[in-house]
């Protein structure tokens, strides 16, 4: 994967990838809290580092972030496959190459329907480096939905996510949904995290899992859905309708597929 397709337009219609630029100034703007703005500060300087060409192909004008969208960001550690799953998801597409890590934060747009209702998601793109970390907490606060990968050909990443959860009830609002997703499940040959490992791990937070594989497509457009569907319910739902359970979904919507979930 390029560098430009870490950090740049994925250009369809209903969706759009960017830089966080102009948000992370806005935010600077409204948010005199110094942590922040020295995380929008330092993106600002990682963003002025990219090459001219690369801001040049940047979609212009920059589109605004859309406050009736429901919040989602992907986390976990670098290289688990975050922008992988989000282009999987926006274009139904993997791109394979060499590996290029996300510089900043970028989001793209997507409108999903949801029982014939729209449910328009801004997904956020996080940087796994650990140089980028204080960028992503600056986010935490306003999410709604936490995507958390790792890659279960690589036991760091799936040990570092319980320092992704700690990390995560510290910074996000406590109600934020959290779903915990093992990713690169076709690379069967060099797995070194078991699926049970990964649900019982989920098991332990009480928060919904599945493996999946943004290279076939597995389970992606199922995680975004889930989300997606939990989080129009929370906004809608009257109080006397029995609460939407996302855990039952996702084991539902496995079983429809054959596939394999463990909540
Ligand atoms: N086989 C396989 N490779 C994957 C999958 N997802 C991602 N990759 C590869 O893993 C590498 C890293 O993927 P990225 O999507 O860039 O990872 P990331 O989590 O966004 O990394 P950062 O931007 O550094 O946080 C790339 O070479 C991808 O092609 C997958 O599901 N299967």
């Amino acid at each position: 994967m390029t560098q430009e397709m870490k950090t740049n337009s994925a250009g369809t219609e209903s969706s759009q990838r960017t830089s966080s630029k102009l948000f992370l100034q806005q935010r600077c703007a409204r948010n005199p809290h110094p942590e922040v703005s020295r995380a929008a500060a330092s993106d600002l300087v990682l963003f002025g580092g990219l090459h001219s060409s690369l801001l040049g192909t940047l979609s212009w004008p920059w589109p605004a972030t859309n406050p009736l969208a429901h919040w989602t960001i992907l986390v976990g550690d670098s290289g688990v496959g975050k922008t992988s799953l989000l282009v999987q998801f926006d274009q139904g597409k993997f791109i394979p190459g060499s590996f290029s890590a996300t510089v900043g934060i970028g989001f793209t747009n997507k409108v999903v329907a949801v029982d014939g209702v729209k449910v328009k998601l801004q997904i956020w793109d996080t940087a796994g480096q650990e140089r980028f970390r204080s960028v992503t907490h600056a986010y935490y606060r306003d999410a709604q939905a936490l995507l958390l990968l790792y890659d279960i050909t690589s036991k760091m990443s799936f040990d570092n996510i319980r320092a992704w959860l700690t990390e995560i009830h510290e910074y996000a609002q406590k109600d934020v949904v959290i779903m915990l997703l093992g990713n690169k499940a076709d690379v069967s040959s060099e797995r070194m995290v078991r699926t049970e490992d990964g649900a019982s791990l989920a098991r332990e937070y009480g928060v919904p899992f599945m493996e999946t594989s943004a290279k076939t497509g597995m389970n992606v457009e199922l995680a975004f859905l889930a989300i997606a569907r939990e989080l129009k319910q929370r906004a809608v739902q009257p109080p006397d309708e029995p609460r939407f359970q996302i855990h039952d979904y996702i084991e539902a919507q496995q079983k429809r597929s054959g596939c394999c979930a463990f909540i």
